[in-house]
């Protein structure tokens, strides 16, 4: 589904080079769970942001799903990205002046999704999330676990292959931590979406199938759990 060959990213400042991935080499079929961590500072979120294509890398190939990133048009990359690829944050990045399920149903008015099918894919997930009888309240008056919940059921209404996650948890409660790691195990073996997260923590890393550790911009390992 993804493969990463001799990715390089360096900023350049009054000449001088600072990597901040090297080498990145990596193959991550459909159906892993894959969490990625390192210390701060080590490319985590650059990974990340190269593999959902919102960063580009200074050099090296990407392929996702038999395409060729680099050489893709913009509005190829953005169909391909709007196509498959689901973004949660952890800062959740909801607007705040739409309801909740304003909030899911924004990035199905991107894709074109006829009126019926974006009210009812709504429904959906508003019913799956336990979340009915809160599809008119603003962001603001969630508690942080609701509003990662609808920043998923947002990625997820789209019905993307791939949910890129960069520390989904960063901001929660270790209860509310937990739920999202479960449903993030349950959206990987009961609907077969590839996730790929980027975390700190050693437990949410253990829900998945594989990590890797990244230190100061190299893979230093490729863990199989
Ligand atoms: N636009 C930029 N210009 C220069 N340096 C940048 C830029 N964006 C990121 N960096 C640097 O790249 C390095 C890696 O950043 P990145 O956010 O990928 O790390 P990370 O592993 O995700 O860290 P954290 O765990 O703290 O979020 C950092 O040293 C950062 O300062």
């Amino acid at each position: 589904m993804i493969a990463l060959k001799d990715i390089e990213k360096y900023y350049a400042s009054k000449g001088v080079k600072s990597y901040i991935l090297r080498h990145v080499s990596t193959v991550i079929n459909q159906g892993e769970f894959v969490s990625i961590m390192g210390p701060s500072g080590a490319g985590k979120s650059t990974l990340l942001n190269i593999i959902g294509m919102l960063e580009e890398p200074t050099y090296g190939e990407y392929k996702f799903m038999d395409e060729d990133v680099i050489s893709l048009s913009e509005r190829k990359r953005i169909e391909l990205y709007r196509n498959h690829i689901g973004f949660v944050f952890q800062a959740y990045h909801l607007i705040d002046e739409m309801t909740v399920a304003e909030n899911i149903e924004a990035p199905l008015l991107y894709k074109k999704v006829g009126g019926s099918e974006r009210k009812s894919r709504v429904a959906d997930m508003l019913d799956r999330f336990n979340m009915v009888g809160k599809k008119d309240l603003f962001p603001s008056q969630l508690s942080g676990g609701q509003q990662q919940l609808v920043g998923i059921a947002r990625a997820l209404a789209a019905q993307p292959s791939i949910i890129l996650a960069d520390e989904p948890t960063g901001n929660l409660q270790s209860a509310q931590a937990l739920q999202i790691m479960e449903l993030f195990k349950k959206l990987n073996k009961e609907d077969g979406i590839t996730i790929i997260q980027v975390t700190h923590s050693e437990v949410n890393a253990a829900y998945g199938s594989r990590i890797l550790h990244l230190l100061d911009g190299v893979i230093k390992e490729d863990v199989r759990l």
